[in-house]
């Protein structure tokens, strides 16, 4: 039986940078949930790698179909753009393993629709300071830095995963990202455990 095994965090908390790790040890089995998004591909984006990338029409379809388990839209200069999670065919619970990162809202939906049992929670947590430095940091080396929407999104997560969300959700257990290989080590072995 498989599991989705579902990666939360506050902004800077690892997500990324430890998802990248784990899926490279071959030896978890683990395949992707590809998002879906109404968004342009980029120049560099290839449809059904970083994203499957659909117009409206299609995401109508789908929601006809009862196959959108969860959607985000965005507002963004000049529309609305929407990331969503399908049930399609290339998610084959009986027979893989998953690692997806996502939001505690979407988490709770995926749990919702494929069943307690199928999603396995893991919370990643760092230490707010050291948090803010990490965003800092990041934020430093890009192009143009936006310090601004750091800001938004360091205020913004503090609130979508307070502890009480954290608790309504069910989430007990949690990765502290201080030494970022022990940490990733702490998961792998975790889902190692959890798999099948
Ligand atoms: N254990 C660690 N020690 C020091 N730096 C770390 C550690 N883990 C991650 N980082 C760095 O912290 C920054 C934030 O990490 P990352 O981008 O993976 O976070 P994220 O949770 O995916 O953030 P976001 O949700 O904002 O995209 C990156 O610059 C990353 O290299």
């Amino acid at each position: 039986m498989g599991k989705i095994f579902y990666m939360m965090g506050k902004s800077s908390s690892g997500k990324d940078t430890i998802f990248e790790k784990i899926i490279q040890k071959k030896e978890l089995e683990l395949h992707q949930i590809v998002l879906y998004t109404t968004r342009p591909a980029r120049a560099n984006e290839t449809d059904g790698v970083q994203y499957h990338f659909v117009d409206e029409a299609r995401l109508l379809e789908l929601q006809k179909a009862g196959k959108v388990i969860e959607l985000r839209a965005y507002q963004v200069v000049g529309g609305v753009w929407k990331y969503f999670t399908v049930d399609d065919e290339q998610t084959d619970l009986k027979n893989k393993n998953y690692l997806a990162i996502g939001t505690l809202v979407s988490y709770e939906k995926l749990r919702d629709y494929y069943g307690e049992e199928k999603l396995v929670a893991i919370y990643i947590e760092v230490e707010n300071g050291e948090r803010l430095a990490r965003a800092l940091e990041r934020e430093r080396r890009q192009n143009q830095p936006n310090y601004d929407e750091l800001c938004r999104r360091f205020l913004a997560d503090n609130a979508d995963f307070s502890e009480e969300n954290l608790t309504r959700a069910g989430i007990k257990k949690r990765f502290q990202n201080k030494e970022l290989q022990k940490c990733v080590e702490e998961i792998a072995v975790f889902i190692s455990e959890n798999s099948r």
